[in-house]
């Protein structure tokens, strides 16, 4: 058996080893699907990633509808996009633009009807918008829990179903969702952000397996901390606002290049993709691996933080 490893498996192995690489790198490689002229809509356009988003989209000449809750900064985004074109050699268009809340269902499908007139198809439905929550599980009112379960899980899913019979008639489209690390780990003080986030990963997962047969592809973004307003924005155990720029945040990545990241990955198609530093990645197969340390490991950060709130 050694003599066979040695001198024909090691080379075999290592041959495949090299093949499997250079698959890897011509995957990375290749162009990707062409985005110009295709219809993408974005939620949460109006700042921070979903802003960045329409940015990228709109250069590689997507026909965009933005959506939010603002129509002014909708609008803002809008002329900030259409003054960055002028000149260029891409064809661009001015983007449409859709307002609604995504925590009121009862107005999404309303906005579902709205976007496809735009266009009368939707290529690629970008699932951003979201809020984030600081708080302690004992002191969060059950109201606050529900209301960022319906902005991050139930608005996205429910647009995402009123779009899909399009997407499945012409067995074209591609649904992509920004989760975050927090769809995959779970750490202390965030729990409505965390459940949402995991129940945002469940579902698309669920989602991609049964449209795999129709051809179209779901991608679930999982970023670590991005510099946005998210922590600014985001509610507390009692409803108000945080309005704090959390120092995680102001360190975060740049939101340009995490849109990069986000064209990279509907032109590839990718399933899904952890846009994340080191330790975030590695606390991801912690919880698989080693739940144990991964559970005291958290432990141990609750503690940390609720001595620092009570100093
Ligand atoms: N920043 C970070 O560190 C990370 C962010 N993410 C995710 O990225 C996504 C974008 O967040 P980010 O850009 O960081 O944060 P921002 O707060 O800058 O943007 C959030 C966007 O969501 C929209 N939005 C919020 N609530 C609603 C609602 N009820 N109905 C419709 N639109 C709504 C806002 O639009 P408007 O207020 O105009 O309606 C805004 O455009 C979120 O899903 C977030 O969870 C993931 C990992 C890390
Ligand atoms: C044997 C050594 C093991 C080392 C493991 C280290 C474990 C470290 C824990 C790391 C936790 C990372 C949390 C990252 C959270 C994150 O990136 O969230 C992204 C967001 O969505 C941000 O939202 P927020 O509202 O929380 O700012």
């Amino acid at each position: 058996m050694e003599r066979v490893m040695g001198g024909g498996m090691l080379p075999l192995v290592l041959a495949s080893m090299g093949v499997l690489l250079l698959y890897r790198i011509l995957i990375r490689l290749r162009p990707g699907a062409a985005l110009q002229d295709a219809v993408v809509v974005i939620t949460g356009a109006s700042s921070g990633l979903g802003k960045e988003c329409a940015r990228v989209f709109h250069a590689a000449g997507a026909r965009l509808v933005l959506c939010g809750r603002d129509a002014a900064r909708l609008q803002q985004v809008v002329q900030e996009l259409t003054a960055s074109s002028t000149g260029t050699k891409q064809q661009t268009y001015t983007p449409s633009t859709v307002t609604f809340d995504l925590a009121d269902t009862d107005t999404v499908d309303r906005a579902a009807e709205e976007i496809l007139k735009c266009y009368g198809q939707v290529d690629v439905l970008i699932n951003n918008a979201g809020i984030s929550y600081r708080g302690n599980i004992l002191d969060t009112h059950l109201s606050v829990q529900r209301d960022v379960m319906q902005t991050n899980y139930f608005g996205p899913i429910a647009l995402t179903q009123a779009l899909l019979p399009s997407m499945v008639r012409r067995c074209s489209g591609h649904i992509v969702v920004i989760s975050s690390v927090q769809g995959k780990i779970a750490i202390p003080y965030r729990s409505a952000y965390a459940a949402s986030k995991h129940a945002t990963q469940a579902y698309f997962d669920c989602l991609r397996a049964e449209m795999e047969r129709y051809g179209i592809p779901v991608t679930v973004i999982s970023p670590g901390y991005i510099r946005t307003n998210l922590s600014l924005n985001a509610v507390t155990g009692d409803g108000s606002k945080y309005g704090v720029l959390d120092k995680t945040t102001a360190m975060g990545r740049d939101p340009r290049d995490v849109a990069q990241a986000v064209l990279k990955a509907v032109r590839h198609r990718s399933k899904d993709v952890v846009l994340a530093g080191p330790l975030p990645t590695l606390a991801i197969y912690l919880r698989t691996l080693w739940p144990a340390l991964f559970f005291k490991l958290m432990s141990s950060r609750a503690r940390k933080e609720q001595k620092l709130k009570d100093e």
